[in-house]
């Protein structure tokens, strides 16, 4: 008999994780650094940001390279902005111990540059999501990826980049969407494992599990259904959610899978006609429906 599949809901627990209580003051609550690509390349990374922003984190900074300064600095206000222009610059600024969550991979561009981040990046230890381009430079050596993750570590594939680096699990079906969850969550606990990493794979259906084994469903199918989310930029919000809920002190998994559900919650509450930029503005909405 397979494994248990668990369905993410909007109960209890969620609710506990995610409303601030008390006095605390900003930095209590997490400082998450998101790293943008280059010039005309940095809408993803702000996407992102957006999102790591309206989920509670406390501070968000979008770290850019000099060519790219201007454009971010013309689009953010309340996301704080820094220069990083390669691997040397991203780990002087990493020094501050406050940056507590880092979000790698939208817009970053697939190269040696990005693998150099993400290398440093996964030296400091501190709760990481790897999207996007940061899982495709890895394409031709995952293992070189694979052997720098530690468990607080999230990569969010969708099927495209989870075929990349799990090929032999993509090919058995893992990202096919004609295939049960239940039998994909196997293959996706493979990949969790593997990888030593928290795995969230993307899709109407999007599965998140564990390197110990968890796994569980987001269904965003019948009842549930919100197929307007496939539009450009929806994976790297994602994303920031992932990374925000992570910089107020969630657990990988746990951070993983809420912000699974908000995302589609998100979605349903913008309904037809969403666009990316929606979904961060959608939070407050979804959060208070939540609080009840
Ligand atoms: N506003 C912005 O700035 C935005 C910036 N963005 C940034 O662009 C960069 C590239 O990201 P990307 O995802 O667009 O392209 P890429 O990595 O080449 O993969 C796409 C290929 O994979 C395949 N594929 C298979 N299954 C799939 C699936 N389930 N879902 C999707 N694809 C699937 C499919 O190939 P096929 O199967 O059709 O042969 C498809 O052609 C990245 O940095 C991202 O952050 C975007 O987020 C958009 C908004
Ligand atoms: N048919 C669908 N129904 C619900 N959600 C979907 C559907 N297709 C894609 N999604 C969601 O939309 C997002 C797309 O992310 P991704 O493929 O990374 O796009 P991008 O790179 O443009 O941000 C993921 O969160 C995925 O789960």
């Amino acid at each position: 008999m397979g494994r248990e599949l668990r369905l993410i809901e909007g109960d209890a627990a969620m609710r506990a994780r995610l409303f601030k209580q008390g006095a605390a003051h900003k930095y209590a609550h997490g400082h998450a650094l998101v790293l943008a690509g280059g010039l005309g390349l940095t809408g993803a990374a702000r996407l992102a940001a957006r999102g790591a922003l309206r989920v509670g984190a406390g501070l968000v900074t979008v770290a850019a390279p000099a060519a790219a300064m201007p454009e971010c600095a013309a689009q953010l206000t309340a996301i704080m902005l820094r220069q990083v222009d390669d691997a040397d610059a991203l780990a002087g600024l990493l020094a501050d111990s406050r940056l507590n969550a880092l979000c790698l991979g939208p817009g970053l561009g697939v190269s040696e540059g990005t693998r150099q981040m993400v290398t440093v990046a996964l030296a400091v230890q501190r709760a990481t999501v790897l999207d996007a381009d940061a899982l495709t430079a890895f394409a031709e050596v995952p293992e070189a990826l694979f052997a720098r993750l530690h468990p607080a570590t999230v990569l969010t594939p969708h099927g495209g980049e989870f075929a990349r680096l799990f090929p032999d699990l993509a090919k058995q079906g893992a990202a096919d969407p004609g295939r049960p969850p239940a039998a994909r969550a196997e293959l996706v606990r493979a990949a969790a494992e593997r990888a030593g990493a928290v795995v969230l794979l993307k899709g109407a259906e999007t599965l998140v599990a564990t390197p110990r084994g968890a796994c569980a469903l987001n269904d965003a199918t019948g009842p549930r259904a919100a197929p307007w989310l496939a539009t450009a930029g929806a994976g790297d919000v994602l994303a920031g959610l992932i990374a925000g809920l992570m910089a107020r002190g969630v657990d990988a998994g746990a951070a993983a899978e809420t912000a699974a559900w908000l995302h589609v919650e998100a979605a349903r509450t913008v309904g037809p006609g969403l666009i990316a930029e929606d979904l961060p503005e959608a939070l407050p909405a979804v959060l208070r429906e939540l609080a009840g």
